[in-house]
Parts: C-alpha cells; sequence; structure tokens
C-alpha cells in the first residue's frame, strides 16, 4: 500500500473534524474573499474582517479584546527586543528610557517551527497588527523576537529552522541562543510548534519535540497553520497523526490547534488559549461584559512598532547567502544539557508522506503536500536535499549527545 494510500485509510476523527467545520478552517482563499465582498456589500465590514475574513472577534473574552487594542486608537502589540545572542533578551535588552517598565515576570509564548510555516504572520494576526516580518523567502525571522502586550504577556518570534538564507554564523549564533532560550527561560511558559498543514510533522520538527519535551521545563502545543490550502478530509486526518503522536509525548498538549493566518480561520481560538494566560490588568480594572468594546474603526493596522529583524535580513542581499540553516540543539556546551556519555541513543524517525488534495471548499483544488521521506538510525545524512533526508540521523545525532561533525549541511530551499 503506497504512503498516500494509508494516509487516506485513516480514520477522520470526529472532534477534529467538528472543529474543522465550526471554525471553517479549510475556507481556502477565493472563498475568504467572496465572503470579504458580501461583508462589504452588505456593509458588515470591520478593520479585522477586512484583513482576516473567517476572524471571530465574538469568540473573545472582552478583556481579551481589550488586550488587543479594541476600543483604542491603537494596537497594543509591541516589538521590544531582537535577541540575536546572549544577554540581549528582555529586561536585560531594555536600557535607557522605559526600561524600568519591562519585568522579567511576563509569561512569554514561543513559537517554533520551519522556516516559512507562518510563525510570524501567526504573531500578526494573534496581535491584529503588523508588529512581525513576514516573508515567502525562508530565513526571514534571523533572531528571537519578542512582542509585547502591554507587559501582560510577550509573544516571540523564532528564527525557522529546516533552511535559511542567512549567513552561516549567523544562525549558528541564532540556534546556539534558541537552545539556551527554550531551555533555561524561567517564564516561558508554552512552546508552540508550528506546522505547514500541507506537509505535517516532519524529521525535525519531532527532533524539536523531542529536545523540548527532554531538555525543557514547560508546556508545548502544536499549531497546523496555513489550513487554507488543505481539504477538511485531508486536515482532519493530518491532525489526527499528530495527535496521536502528542499522546505519547511529554509536555506535549495532545490537541493539535489548526489556523490559517491568510483567512484567520482558528486564530481566535489560539487567541483564547494564549491571552489566558496573560497577567491581569495591573489597573485592576473590571470587565463588563456588556461594554462595546467592537468599535474598532479608529485603528489602523501597521502603526505598530515594527521589529528590527530586518537589520540582518536581506535575504534578497548579494552578501547573503543559502545555508541550510537547521536548527542544531547545543552547539555549545550548556549546563542544562546531558553530556553524550550519559544520554541514551534513540533511533530516528522518518518523515511522512502525504500529497494534498483537491480543495472541498469554493471548488478549489489545495496545492500538492510533498511525501515526506525518513530515514532511521544515526549520522548524517548525505546529501544535500535537506531536513527530510537527514532527519532520522539528526534525531540519533542529538539523544546520542552531539556526535555529529560541525558545520552545516547545505541543503536547497527546493528540499523543503
Ligand atoms: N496561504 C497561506 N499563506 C500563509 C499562511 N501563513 C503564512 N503564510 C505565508 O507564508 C509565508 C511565510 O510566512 P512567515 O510568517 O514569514 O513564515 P515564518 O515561519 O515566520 O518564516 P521564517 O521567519 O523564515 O522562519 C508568507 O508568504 C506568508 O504570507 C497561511 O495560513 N496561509
Ligand atoms: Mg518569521
Amino acid at each position: 500500500m503506497s504512503n498516500r494510500a494509508k494516509f487516506r485509510a485513516l480514520p477522520i476523527d470526529h472532534g477534529i473534524m467538528g472543529r474543522i467545520k465550526k471554525y471553517s478552517l479549510s475556507t481556502n482563499a477565493s472563498t475568504a474573499g467572496r465572503t470579504t465582498r458580501v461583508l462589504r456589500n452588505r456593509n458588515e465590514i470591520s478593520e479585522v474582517t477586512q484583513r482576516y475574513a473567517m476572524y471571530d472577534v465574538g469568540m473573545l473574552e472582552v478583556k481579551t479584546q481589550r488586550l488587543l487594542g479594541f476600543g483604542r486608537s491603537k494596537r497594543t502589540a509591541k516589538f521590544i527586543a531582537a535577541a540575536a545572542r546572549e544577554g540581549e533578551e528582555p529586561p536585560k535588552h531594555a536600557v535607557g528610557k522605559g526600561a524600568s517598565k519591562i519585568k522579567d515576570d511576563v509569561p512569554e509564548i514561543a513559537f517554533a517551527g520551519r522556516s516559512n510555516v507562518g510563525k510570524s504572520s501567526l504573531i500578526n494576526a494573534l496581535t491584529l497588527s503588523s508588529v512581525a516580518r513576514s516573508s515567502d523567502v525562508p530565513g526571514k525571522t534571523q533572531s528571537l523576537n519578542f512582542y509585547s502586550m502591554d507587559e501582560r504577556i510577550r509573544l516571540v518570534d523564532l528564527p525557522g529552522y529546516g533552511f535559511a538564507f542567512a549567513k552561516q554564523h549567523r544562525v549558528e549564533s541564532w540556534n546556539e541562543l534558541m537552545d539556551k532560550y527554550l531551555t533555561s527561560r524561567p517564564n516561558l511558559k508554552r512552546v508552540y510548534l508550528v506546522i505547514d498543514a500541507r506537509h505535517g510533522m516532519k524529521a525535525s520538527d519531532r527532533e524539536m519535540l523531542a529536545f523540548l519535551s527532554k531538555y525543557g521545563e514547560t508546556q508545548c502545543g502544536v499549531i497546523l497553520n496555513k489550513c487554507d490550502y488543505v481539504n477538511p478530509n485531508e486536515l482532519a486526518r493530518r491532525a489526527y497523526l499528530i495527535q496521536e503522536e502528542l499522546r505519547y509525548t511529554k509536555r506535549a498538549r495532545t490537541m493539535v490547534l489548526m489556523a490559517s493566518t491568510s483567512t484567520g480561520a482558528g486564530v481566535t481560538e489560539i487567541a483564547r488559549e494564549i491571552y489566558g494566560m496573560a497577567l491581569d490588568d495591573p489597573s485592576g480594572e473590571e470587565y463588563d461584559d456588556d461594554d462595546d468594546v467592537e468599535s474598532e474603526s479608529d485603528g489602523e493596522y501597521g502603526e505598530g512598532d515594527v521589529g528590527d529583524d530586518d537589520s540582518f535580513a536581506g535575504s534578497s542581499s548579494k552578501k547573503t547567502e543559502f545555508y541550510g540553516g537547521e536548527w542544531k540543539p547545543g552547539q555549545k556546551a550548556s549546563k542544562k544539557y546531558t553530556p553524550a556519555s550519559k544520554a541514551v541513543p534513540a533511533a530516528g524517525r522518518g518523515g511522512r508522506g502525504g500529497r494534498g488534495g483537491r480543495g472541498a471548499q469554493g471548488g478549489r483544488g489545495g496545492p500538492s503536500g510533498r511525501g515526506g521521506r525518513g530515514r532511521g538510525g544515526r549520522g548524517r545524512g548525505d546529501d544535500a536535499r535537506g531536513d527530510e533526508a537527514r532527519g532520522g540521523g539528526r534525531s540519533g545525532g542529538r539523544s546520542g549527545g552531539r556526535g555529529r561533525g560541525k558545520g552545516f549541511t547545505q541543503g536547497t530551499p527546493g528540499s523543503n
């Protein structure tokens, strides 16, 4: 039986399918566009639905709406720090004006995942702003970028792994910092692993999950993004597969969240979960659920401070080379890591395949998701086809305590 046939033989989980329908997760871009036009014609369009047709403000609690800045002239999200090496994270980063306002007990929520899966776009959707820079060129985010919501919660955008157009020394430096951050940041409350719904979990994602469950001290969750590209049945099966894997992963939440930052579907569900972890309003303001905080006409997207991750960017600049910038834990020894001699080697696991089907909604076909290949066992992948082929080797390498040689294997963007 082919991998595709095996995938199609998976059961459809009713709970998952219920959520796909409830939040219109598989709505594709053209259907979302039609919805926007209908809302506009009916004069029911708002600033939010203009950008995210399927975003459901009504699902948010009043205090979350306030936290987001509804009813204010400006969105709340603010870029506060870009850390590319140790010591640059807040609050140490914050010197000078306003530094005293930066506290280190503010809960932080980090977004990790392969390059180009939509981590920065998700932060923009969650904050209803344009604070994070996103791009269709992999490797846009090149530092740990901290976005603060009134210093009651911070969202942290991490550089992607898998492949990146970035300089090697920068990739090394951010990988090292990311390892440290993910394992020893006291106020890190949750890490979300963002995965492209077309491709599902890849070897490098499994590796990251294994790393987080072994060395991390915080809960992690999985978000399937770009659901607008995938038809409901395929999405349900993909979420089911991941859910079953998460059952056996320490510190992982089993429920797989799903979203599309293109249509806004599912974002409100994630926002509810995340902003439920925010500190209380220091003004101690009581919220009246009848308050009309939905009048949002005065706010404008793009007003927020923009992260300066562009300062290293230039993914298109001549000087920037392509590196298979995969995330490699513990490039430099950290006291949090198990020494190689004590670690137990584990067999690596390969990726899972799957080809995208036709979109069920709006009659549009979903683009093909490429099947992943994996290889168990230890050692480095021996070709330059990027992450999938190297997955098994890297899993083994990690658990065995960085048994691999130094240096980055180059990959090609096409291998994603
Ligand atoms: N159709 C669709 N496109 C999306 C979605 N989310 C993100 N994108 C697009 O995917 C591309 C990558 O998005 P980013 O947010 O920059 O991805 P990233 O994970 O931050 O990438 P790195 O910074 O390289 O790690 C952009 O062109 C986005 O517009 C989605 O839900 N649906
Ligand atoms: Mg990014």
